[in-house]
Formats: structure tokens, sequence, C-alpha cells
């Protein structure tokens, strides 16, 4: 028998993302979420498409990703898609950090493992989880390979001018010390699908890429490469974000030490997990923000101001990437917020006319899970909203290089 199937697994700081994929025709099979992992509130999210049932759910404390991965496993099993199937070729795995070490999706093998512990320090709140995610899942099918898919990857083609820091180049690389971005896998599938939907190859179209989830990225992206990204070192730089500030003077940082008292620890807790919008006005979800401002009580003013804010900073983003390709096809909005709030698609392009970009009321407010339009017919760049499907796109990458390897008998 082929083994044509490869499970995916999205590990964030605190939850899971996941899954099963038959590559033949790329139709999912099952996919769920395990949400508020270390809380006393988890909760599993499981909807097996292979048989049709309706989705389950699963709610109570679930310790750690490697209890969530566990929960996740007991689920398929149910549907008798279980880990033990022999029709399963490989699990993919999303890493964020991949450092300079990683262009190209990996299988798993100790160095591999070793090198995303190295790079914890520079993303504490991702690889911790994704390290856990692979280590489980070893431990569940060791005889499979196990393949990651590194955030950082997509970003690897970014010129020195757009990845270098302008800090004395010996500490910098003795530290290595560079932007490498993340997103990358959503950023490289969202720009590809752009190109598709209208109507025309990666290698001739250059899109503007705003991934607007609880991390929040901008990418240029010309012809199918990336040029830049607002992501930097770690997932902190660039955009406001749920809870990360984004961009801020590093002198915040001193103050902070020496004005404020604070640890590194504690700045580092309070930019990363404390900051951006919540920090801003009390929540990080841009739908309970948007109610807010809509209801117009005492709670709306610190509410709209942090809507100002997240707004400001990304406009400021799309004009600087409009600079940096000379040319823009198109914008594409994209992950939870992007592909759902029209009110932050409406007012992050609005007054950009003079650079060709427009948004229609009516195609904006349309709601749809396909990639569409939401310029006026004729505008001179289109923006788009593009759902994005990081797990599709790890499934592809991993069943690719899985593929090309196995011997079928
Ligand atoms: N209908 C909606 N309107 C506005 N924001 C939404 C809506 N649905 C989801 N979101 C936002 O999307 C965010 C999650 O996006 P997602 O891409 O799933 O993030 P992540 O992968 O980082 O967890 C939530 O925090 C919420 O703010
Ligand atoms: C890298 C990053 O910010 O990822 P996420 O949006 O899943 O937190
Ligand atoms: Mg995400």
């Amino acid at each position: 028998m082929t083994a044509t199937r490869v499970l995916v697994l999205n590990s964030g700081s605190s939850s899971v993302k996941y899954q099963l994929l038959d590559m033949r025709d790329s139709s999912r099979l099952a996919m769920g979420l395990v949400e508020r992992i270390g809380e006393e509130t988890s909760r599993l999210k499981h909807t097996p498409l292979a048989t049709g049932g309706a989705s389950r759910e699963r709610t109570g404390p679930i310790a750690d990703h490697e209890a969530a991965l566990k929960a996740v496993a007991e689920e398929l099993a149910k549907d008798e898609l279980g880990l033990d199937s022999p029709e399963l070729a490989a699990i993919g795995h999303r890493v964020v950090h991949g450092g300079q070490s990683f262009t190209e999706p990996t299988v798993v093998d100790d160095t591999v493992l070793a090198e995303i512990e190295r790079l914890i320090p520079v993303a504490p709140l991702h690889n911790p989880a994704n390290l856990t995610g692979i280590r489980t899942a070893q431990a569940l099918r060791p005889d499979l390979p196990q393949v990651a898919v590194f955030d950082t990857a997509f970003h690897t083609t970014m010129p020195e001018s757009a990845a270098r820091y302008a800090i004395d180049v010996k500490t910098a690389d003795e530290h290595r010390i560079r932007r490498y971005g993340f997103h990358g896998t959503s950023h490289a599938y969202v720009s590809r699908e752009t190109a598709r939907l209208l109507g025309r190859a990666p290698e001739d179209v250059n899109v503007i890429v705003l991934h607007l989830g609880n991390g929040a990225s901008a990418s240029a992206v010309r012809g199918g490469k990336c040029v830049d990204t607002s992501m930097g070192l770690t997932p902190l730089e660039g955009l406001v974000m749920g809870t990360r500030s984004g961009d801020l003077d590093p002198a915040v940082i001193f103050h902070l030490t020496r004005v404020g008292g604070m640890s590194t620890d504690e700045i580092d807790t309070l930019l990363n997990k404390k900051s951006g919008l919540l920090g801003l006005c009390g929540d990080n979800d841009m739908r309970e923000i948007r109610r807010r401002i809509d209801e117009g009580g005492a709670d709306a003013p610190a509410a709209r101001l942090a809507f100002e804010i997240y707004i400001h900073r990304l406009k400021k983003y799309i004009g600087a990437y409009y600079a940096v390709l000379g040319r823009v096809d198109a914008i594409a909005f994209t992950a939870g917020v992007g592909e759902n709030a029209a009110p932050v698609r409406e007012a992050a392009v609005a007054g950009l006319e003079g650079l060709g970009m427009a948004v229609d009321d009516a195609l904006n407010t349309v709601r749809s899970q396909e990639a569409r339009l939401i310029s006026p017919a004729g505008s001179p760049v289109a923006v788009a909203v593009v759902p994005t499907d990081e797990e599709l796109e790890i499934a592809t990458q991993t069943y690719a290089l899985v593929g090309t390897a196995r011997t079928d008998n």
C-alpha cells in the first residue's frame, strides 16, 4: 500500500491546530484545534471530515502540548484515522524559528532537533511548543519521517539591505543578530494564491501580504520571492499584534531597566504578552474591540485608540512596502483578523487612493471562505482577501520531501 496521508501539526504557544490530509488530492480527512493549553478551560474541537461525522468537543484541563497531541491522537483513532495507520506517510510540523540553518523543509534528526532547541531564546513562545510536538509525534510513530517546515524559510531570500540591522557588524555576526521574519509558510502560500486569483504567474506579480492573526506580519513579495518582512530577529518586531508591541525605540528597554527598575524577563513579558492591543485597551481580540467601539459606551475610547494605533502602523507598512517594491499589483489580507475584520481592511486602505489602492464597501463586507477581490473594478492595485492555509502548505511541502525519498515496496 502506498502511504499518501500526512498529519500536520501547527503548535502555537498555547494551541495546536492540526489537519490530516490525503495527498492524492490534498483532501482533508480530519482537522481540529486544541486551545488554552495549560489552563483549566482547555478545549479540543475535532472535525472528522472523512466520515462526514459531526464535530466533537472536549473541554477540561489539558496540561501541556504533549497531552494535547495525545488527545488529538485519541480523537483521530475514534474515526479509524489513527496515527498507527499504514497509510500515514509523514508528520509535518510548523517550526517557527529555523535561523539561517534551514531554507527548506527538513526531515528531523537529532541535529535538527538540537538546532531548533538552540534557537529557543529567539522564539521563546513558539520553538518549545514545536519541539514538544515533534518529540511526542516521534514517540507515537518512531518509524515515520517527521518533517519540519520553518516559518523563517520563505524569508531567506531577503537581501542583506533588508535583513541586516544597522548595528556593529561584528557583534551582529557573533550573536547571529539579523532579521529572519516569520509566518513565511503563510506569506508564501498567500502570495501564490493572490497571483492565481489575478490569473497571473507568481513570477510576474508583486504582492504586499498582510498576515493579521494573533501574531501579525507584513511582507513585500516580488515575483514570488520575499524581499522584506516586518518581523525581525524574533516575532516581536513590526506590526501591532494581539499582545505584542511590534516596533518601538529600543531605548524604551534601557529606560524601563534604568528608570523603571524592571528586569530583562519582566520587560520581555511586558512586550510579548502584555502589550499590543491587550496592553492598549485590555482586549486582544479584534472582535471584542470592534464590539466596544460599535456599542460606544464608556469602554469605547480606549478600544478606538487601540484600533487607530493598530491601523496607523499597518498603513505605514503598506506605504513602506509600496516604496520597496516600486510597483505593487496586489495587497492581500489574511489570517484571523485579515480574513474576517472588514473594518480593519477598510481603515488600513482608506486614504491610499493616491497609491492606486481602494476598497469597495459592498465587496469588503461579503463573508466568504474563498479568495476574493475587494477593490473596485479597474483599480490599479488589486486589494484581496486570501484565506491562508498553513497546514495545507506544510502538508504539500512535507509530502513533496518524503514522496521523493520514499521507495514504494
Ligand atoms: N470575525 C472576526 N472579526 C475580527 N477578528 C477576528 C474575527 N475572527 C477572528 N478574529 C481574530 O483573529 C485572531 C486569531 O487569528 P489566527 O490567524 O487564528 O491567529 P493565530 O494563528 O496567531 O492564533 C483572534 O485573536 C481574533 O482577534
Ligand atoms: C511567529 C508568530 O508570531 O506566530 P503566531 O502568529 O502563530 O503567534
Ligand atoms: Mg497563526
